[in-house]
């Protein structure tokens, strides 16, 4: 690395730059260099023998054919046997199962995504729902917590303090050019489980690897990211085994230019159709972020809009079930963030759309509380700029349970990242105050959901309609089987991902958020309902994702920020066939 990046203000980047498959022309500079300029001598060549086995990108393990293993100098590295795809497939689940500490099975599984990446992907796609809580919520949230002493062989691109003045020249370091999703954090909101620093790193490797799974993105075209300014967490900084930088965080201008310069070398590199995701950044960061760069990048933040999205597609399916329409509702949320003001501000927005009535008045039917009690008129002045539409007029209340007492609330939704904050009095309360409380406990991972779905279910009496942010086994209660879903954002961000993609979407607007909410919706079945859920299974995951990329594409032609032209007729099919597939391919 030697020299300086070009300095190009972040909205006058060429648009020509990136087609659909984020394809770039000369953007690694080898054409356009100068004698005296620097260039990364990248070469590609045809692997075989040791190095083909090697990488995971067509390694295929023992599934090589004897044809393959004569042609590509790999007879004699394997023993003789030729197994299917399948087989392979079956043993890796079976040993798998065998690991009883999820830990190790997140690990098991890190190690075959470096392995034999279509293997690893074959088997999260068929087994989505056994292995979706070993590579996310809750599982994920414990590898970033022992991230430092669990690391062998480093994920993703980590972009720290000391590349200041140099990201431009990181992001070409990384092997792979057409990328068309980033995930980027700074690991200072992972989960519910505050300041992990560098080792926030498992949350973009895991969000990626359900674009490709559930949403079908090429694993080639993902890019995690680590934004690294440093921790505060003492521990980390205290732990010898940790792998980020030993300082404080940056904050201020310092985090503000550095962030600037990420964001701009971004869209140098991989032009104006990168899907940028900000993952758990803290909410003092997170606005400004998504505000600042929403007009200038395709950006969406996951925490704010991605579960925005998903619990408001849960509130237009239960519609069905409680036979109430939006506005008929009252909303109370425990936690007034990123994800609680999200949330409600879509809620509200929709409810205008539905109603006709102005967004100040549908605000007002939905409240937050957050540490300080309920968000109230008279608090305004002190209240950070995302909670202050909250601010209803009401007399000051304390906690939870006076806000439950005082407003009634029909929908009451935890997003406070504090676990056991819905207790039984307050559980009991709504099962008081409805006939079907609908019960949301969103804070992963599971040590931190608001209450179990076994407490939701036994203190309304099997009553409630309960979904979480992790996943909870079904539950037994008086002699009936309950089924509680899970409200995370991992339903939205892979289909409306891949709809942006598909139309070479520039911009994220609220209407395809909708659009995404409305998608996911219709694709809840009446044998779910039956059995009281307001989401699909995951298991019908691909073609759920198939759907809302759709519908996100659709409202991008619409909106006429789409750019890959001509829109294509049936937009189902074309993300269908836009989606990776897993199976091994033949070499020749
Ligand atoms: N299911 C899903 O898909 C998603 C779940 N989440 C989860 O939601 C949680 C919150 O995330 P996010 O909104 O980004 O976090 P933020 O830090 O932005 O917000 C947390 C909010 O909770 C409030 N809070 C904290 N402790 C308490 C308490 N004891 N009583 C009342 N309020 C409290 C905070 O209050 P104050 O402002 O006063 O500090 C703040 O308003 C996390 O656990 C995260 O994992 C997030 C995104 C998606
Ligand atoms: C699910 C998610 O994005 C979170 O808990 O932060
Ligand atoms: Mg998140």
């Amino acid at each position: 690395m030697g020299s300086t990046p070009a300095e190009v203000p972040c909205d006058v980047v060429s648009d020509n730059r990136s087609g659909l498959g984020g394809g770039i022309s000369d953007v690694y500079g080898e054409d356009l260099a100068t004698l005296d300029q620097l260039v990364t001598p990248w070469v590609s060549s045809v692997a075989s023998g040791y190095s083909l086995m090697r990488d995971p990108r067509y390694n295929k393990g023992l599934a090589f054919t004897d044809k393959e293993r004569d042609a590509h100098y790999l007879t004699g590295l394997l023993p003789p046997v030729v197994l299917s795809q399948e087989v392979q497939e079956r043993k890796l689940m079976h040993n798998l199962r065998q690991y009883t500490v999820p830990l190790q099975r997140y690990m098991a599984l890190m190690d075959l995504q470096e392995r034999n990446e279509r293997l690893f992907y074959k088997l999260l796609i068929d087994n989505v729902e056994e292995l979706l809580p070993v590579v996310y919520t809750p599982t994920v949230g414990e590898a970033c917590q022992k991230y430092g002493s669990i690391f062998r062989k480093p994920q993703g691109l980590y972009i720290s303090l000391k590349e200041k003045g140099r990201i431009l020249e990181v992001l070409k370091n990384w092997p792979q050019r057409g990328i068309q999703v980033i995930v980027v954090t700074d690991g200072e909101r992972i989960l519910g489980l505050g300041d992990l620093g560098c080792q926030g790193m498992g949350i973009p490797v895991g969000k990626l690897s359900l674009y490709t799974a559930l949403g079908g993105i090429r694993p080639s075209a993902c890019l995690p990211i680590t934004i690294d300014v440093g921790t505060n967490n003492e521990k980390l900084l205290n732990d010898e085994f940790y792998i980020g930088l030993k300082q404080r965080r940056a904050t201020g201008q310092e985090y503000a230019e550095f962030l600037h310069e990420f964001m701009c070398a971004v869209k140098q590199n991989y032009g104006e159709k990168v899907l940028v995701q900000f993952e758990d950044f803290a909410n003092h960061n997170a606005f400004d972020l998504l505000s600042k760069y929403s007009t200038s990048h395709l950006v969406f933040n996951d925490d704010i809009q991605g579960t925005a999205s998903v619990v408001l597609a849960g509130l237009i399916a239960a519609q069905k079930v409680l036979g109430k329409s939006l506005a008929d509702h009252t909303f109370l949320f425990l936690g007034a963030g990123e994800a609680g003001t999200g949330i409600a501000e879509l809620i509200a927005l929709k409810i205008s759309k539905e109603t006709g009535a102005p967004i100040d008045e549908t605000r007002k039917k939905i409240w937050l509380v957050d540490s300080k009690g309920l968000i109230v008129s008279s608090r305004k002045e002190s209240l950070q700029h995302f909670k202050q539409p909250w601010a209803h007029e009401h007399e000051p209340v304390k906690n939870l349970i006076g806000a439950v007492n005082a407003i009634k609330p029909t929908v009451l939704i935890g997003t406070s990242g504090v676990g056991q904050t819905f207790t039984q009095e307050v559980v009991e309360a709504m099962a008081t105050n409805n006939e079907t409380p609908l019960i949301l406990a969103l804070s992963n991972p599971t040590s931190q959901a608001e209450c179990t779905a076994e407490q939701a279910y036994t203190w309304t009496k099997g009553r409630a309609i309960f979904g979480s942010g992790s996943p909870f086994d079904p539950v037994e209660y008086d002699g009936k089987t309950y089924f509680p879903g899970q409200a995370n954002n991992c339903y939205i961000f892979p289909g409306l991902g891949l709809g942006l993609i598909m139309s070479g979407a520039i911009r994220v607007r609220d209407d395809m958020l909708l659009a995404a909410s409305e998608a996911l919706a219709a694709q809840v079945t009446e044998e779910n309902f039956a059995n009281g859920l307001i989401y699909p299974p995951f298991s019908n995951i691909r073609e759920i994702s198939a759907n809302i990329a759709a519908s996100v594409a659709a409202k991008t032609y619409e909106l006429g920020l789409a750019s890959n032209l001509p829109r294509p007729k049936d937009l189902v099919k074309f993300a269908e066939s836009c989606m990776y597939s897993p199976v091994y391919r033949n070499y020749r």
